[in-house]
């Protein structure tokens, strides 16, 4: 498989991180899963056209990520809710690579399998987590911040959920991405867009409550969201 594409990064886009519109597979990735998360989704086949977004310096002492960056609507309308936005794309990974201390980590999916003990034959399960992690290289959605504390904000406008689609030429086969779509009271003209992380995330000694949960150590922890079928 290709190992990243060849588009052009976003104005603002950090040079030190590559920029990817199709995630990459570790390795160590099995098979059937760079398959389902790392296939190429052919453009015709997203939800909606994207909208026009723009990465942005934050420079409001007010907010929690003063100094860092956002991701913000810049279409010249507000997004109505459902709105795909972007795939949260990057490096897919197991959970043995998974980096405890990467704030860019989420949990795509797990994978839950049953080992028989051949001594005793019981039955116990195995969740395997695989991870995506936008660290080093990622695309826009690496950019959306938690809505905590960011002025004017009292939930999120957005959320991370999964999108699925038939890949063309191979029946039964589906590609798998984590994305980030408008959230049910929309996104305004001109706003940051920012999501929930979920608690698990600033506390990561607590198991994780959402399934959004992204970040530290979440890999191991959090669950994946439900799916919506682009
Ligand atoms: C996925 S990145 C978001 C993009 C990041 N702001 C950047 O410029 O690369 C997650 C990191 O952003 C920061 N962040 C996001 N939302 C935050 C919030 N509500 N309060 C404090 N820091 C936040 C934290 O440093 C976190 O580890």
């Amino acid at each position: 498989m290709a190992p990243s594409s060849t588009a052009q990064p976003p104005p603002h886009f950090p040079a030190n991180v590559q920029y990817l519109t199709t995630p990459v597979p570790s390795r160590l990735l099995p098979a059937t899963h760079r398959q389902t998360f790392c296939t190429p989704c052919p453009p015709h086949l997203l939800p909606n056209p994207p909208p026009r977004i723009a990465i942005r310096t934050i420079s409001d002492p007010r907010h929690p990520a003063n100094g860092q960056s956002g991701l913000f609507n810049a279409s010249n309308k507000a997004l109505p809710r459902g709105t795909w936005i972007r795939d949260y794309v990057g490096w897919v990974h197991t959970e043995g690579e998974a980096d405890p201390t990467s704030g860019y980590d989420l949990a795509l999916d797990r994978i839950v399998t049953d080992v028989v003990d051949p001594e005793t034959s019981e039955t116990s399960q195995h969740v395997e987590v695989v991870g995506c992690d936008a660290t080093r290289m990622g695309g826009e959605a690496r950019f959306v911040n938690d809505y905590r504390g960011v002025p004017g904000f009292e939930r999120p406008n957005a959320v991370f959920e999964l999108r699925s689609w038939d890949v063309p030429g191979q029946p039964g086969k589906k590609g798998v991405r984590m994305a980030v779509w408008a959230g049910p009271h929309g996104i305004d003209k001109g706003s940051e867009i920012c999501v929930s992380y979920g608690k698990g995330y600033w506390r990561p000694q607590e198991p994780a409550t959402t399934p959004a949960d992204a970040g530290k150590g979440a890999t191991s922890t959090k669950k994946p969201a439900k799916s919506k079928k682009g």
